[in-house]
């Protein structure tokens, strides 16, 4: 198995990401500085998260070339909109130091429950990620939390089909129809609380596969994502952990665990629904 994956554009994109949800504090950039010194080169954060300038700062510091790194943003759903899209890009690039993105996304779909033009609104952003992406100010574009009711309407009238869509996804909770629907359309599918938020690490079944492969319930997680061919985005604080949520290369998962952990009852769910306020699990 490769260490990168290959987005329809062309776009190399390094395998496993390094989640930035709650990994800073304003422009504290320790816990940063450490994913970079463990190996670290793809990084997803958001304007929404906080810690893009935290970010930055660790990149800035650790001395190695912008193009060393994939860096990723999302657009949050209260800068929806052509305008305010193209505004927030902006801004995100000057919180992070840098003059281009690898992936910028759409956070998530429909913003406003209230609004009926929601559909609308979705398309609005998307031009300006069209629009940034044949400026070659984005190398690649996508969306995040669209489900195949969400992509349809944006790929009936895009000019620039989405590259990427990232969503919740680790054993306990596939969304298998949203991977088939990406895989037919050539999206790459990216996995969000790989390691159901920590909400999976006494899992009987997970525990007992981490046992008989030497490995932690964690890299379980990580691997199946892996081999379902999603690349997963996991966070940690410590560099312990984050050194382990690297090492996925050395071991895989048989046919007959990929098909237990495929079958898995729900389990480590947010709660989380792109057609739903939050529900809770
Ligand atoms: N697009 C979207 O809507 C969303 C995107 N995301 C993205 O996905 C990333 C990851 O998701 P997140 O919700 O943080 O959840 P994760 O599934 O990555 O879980 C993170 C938790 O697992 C623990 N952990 C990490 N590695 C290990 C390990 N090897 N052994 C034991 N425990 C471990 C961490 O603790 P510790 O830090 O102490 O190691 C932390 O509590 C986010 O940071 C963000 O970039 C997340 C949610 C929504
Ligand atoms: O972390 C993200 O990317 C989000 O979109 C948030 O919804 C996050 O998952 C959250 O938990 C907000 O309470």
């Amino acid at each position: 198995m490769n260490d990168t994956f290959r987005l329809s554009n062309g776009q190399k994109i390094p395998a496993v990401g390094f989640g930035t949800y709650k990994a800073a504090d304003g422009e504290d950039a320790a816990v940063l500085s450490a994913a970079v010194d463990c190996g670290y080169r793809h990084f997803d954060t958001a304007s929404f998260y906080g810690t893009e300038r935290a970010l930055g700062r660790a990149l800035a510091e650790c001395g190695l070339p912008r193009g060393e790194f994939f860096l990723t943003s999302k657009v949050w759903k209260t800068e929806m909109g052509y305008d305010n899209a193209l505004r927030a890009f902006d801004a995100s690039l000057a919180r992070l130091g840098t003059d281009y993105l690898d992936l910028y996304l759409i956070h998530w779909p429909r913003p406003d429950l209230e609004r009926s033009d929601w559909a609308a609104l979705d398309l609005d952003t998307w031009r300006a990620l069209e629009d940034l992406y044949e400026a070659g100010r984005v190398k690649a574009i996508g969306v995040s939390n669209f489900l195949p009711s969400h992509l349809e309407p944006l790929l009936a009238s895009a000019s620039v089909a989405p590259m990427v869509d990232q969503i919740e996804f680790h054993p306990g909770y596939t969304q298998q129809a949203t991977l088939d629907y990406c895989a037919a359309h050539g999206i790459q599918v990216e996995a969000w609380s790989p390691i159901g938020r920590a909400r999976l690490l006494s899992d009987p079944l997970l525990t007992e596969m981490a046992g008989r492969y030497g490995v932690s319930v964690a890299q379980i997680c990580l691997r199946f994502a892996l081999q379902k061919g999603v690349l997963p985005l996991p966070k940690s604080a410590n560099p312990d952990r984050m050194a382990q949520n690297l090492d996925l290369f050395s071991f895989s998962l048989a046919e007959e665990d990929m098909a237990a952990l495929d079958a898995m009852p729900r389990a480590g769910w947010s709660g989380e629904h792109p057609d739903r306020e939050r529900v809770r699990p």
